[in-house]
């Protein structure tokens, strides 16, 4: 377990496609403080579970997966953060619903979450940090001092990846989005272990209708009222 820190934290939870991490990037950019993509972590464990052609429902195997994948994010300045699975800069091959899908399954895993705990905490450094997921105000960061959750209808959720998806040339539809987005968020919401929820003291923030930077606004006024 790594040393507690007690810097500060804004926990940014929400259902896929909410807005969670373009707000994190931003107003952790806006605050200077660190930035924790967890959904990217599930994502690169799925990923590496199936370049080694594993079975997701094999508990032993995508935990032994979790517990040996080495993850690094790569930061770049004025582009996107790399995320490099095992050496291998799989960023592209993780924005896709399929290692959403994916990420989603294993996630329900209880011991792979649990193999994820410790590198999460991790993150926790000064002057303070913007955490981004499911259960990052729920689970593991439940003594934050700044929680929010994100929503959004799931029109509006589809209709936002589906633009993001096409810009990035991949052929997609809006109704198979749609489809695919509120069954992942439906297993995210009904598995046993750290579901999607509000924190109890989570400040709710309805994004549909509402612009990147009017939703950064309103979530910097929670930490900067
Ligand atoms: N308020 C907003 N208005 C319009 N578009 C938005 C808004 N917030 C986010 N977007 C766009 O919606 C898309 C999805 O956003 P983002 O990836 O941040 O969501 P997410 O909640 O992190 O999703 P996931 O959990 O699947 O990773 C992006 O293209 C982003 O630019
Ligand atoms: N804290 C987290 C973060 C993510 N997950 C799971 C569930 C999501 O469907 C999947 C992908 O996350 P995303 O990149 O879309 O934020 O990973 C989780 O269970 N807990």
């Amino acid at each position: 377990m790594p040393h507690a820190s007690s810097a500060p934290v804004l926990t940014i939870d929400g259902p896929s496609g909410s807005g969670k991490g373009t707000i994190s990037a931003l107003v952790a950019q806006r605050l200077g403080w660190h930035l924790l993509d967890s959904g990217a972590l599930y994502r690169a464990v799925g990923y590496a579970a199936g370049v080694e052609g594993l079975d997701l429902s094999d508990v032993e195997a995508v935990t032994r997966c979790a517990q040996t994948t080495r993850i690094q994010f790569r930061a770049q300045k004025g582009a996107e953060t790399r995320v490099i699975v095992n050496g291998h800069d799989a960023t592209d091959e993780l924005r896709t619903e399929t290692a959403g899908a994916a990420a989603s399954a294993i996630a329900s895993v209880p011991s792979v979450r649990q193999a994820l705990v410790s590198l999460q905490l991790g993150f926790r450094k000064a002057p303070g940090l913007v955490a981004d997921g499911r259960d990052m105000g729920t689970v593991i960061f439940p003594d934050a001092a700044f929680k929010v959750f994100l929503t959004a209808s799931a029109a509006e959720r589809a209709k936002r990846r589906y633009k993001q998806l096409k810009e990035k040339g991949l052929g997609v539809t809006l109704s198979g989005l749609q489809r695919e987005i509120e069954a992942r968020d439906s297993r995210d919401a009904s598995r046993a272990v750290a579901p999607l929820k509000p924190a109890a003291d989570a400040v709710l923030v309805d994004t549909t209708g509402m612009g990147i930077d009017e939703v950064v606004a309103k979530v910097l006024a929670v930490v900067q009222p």
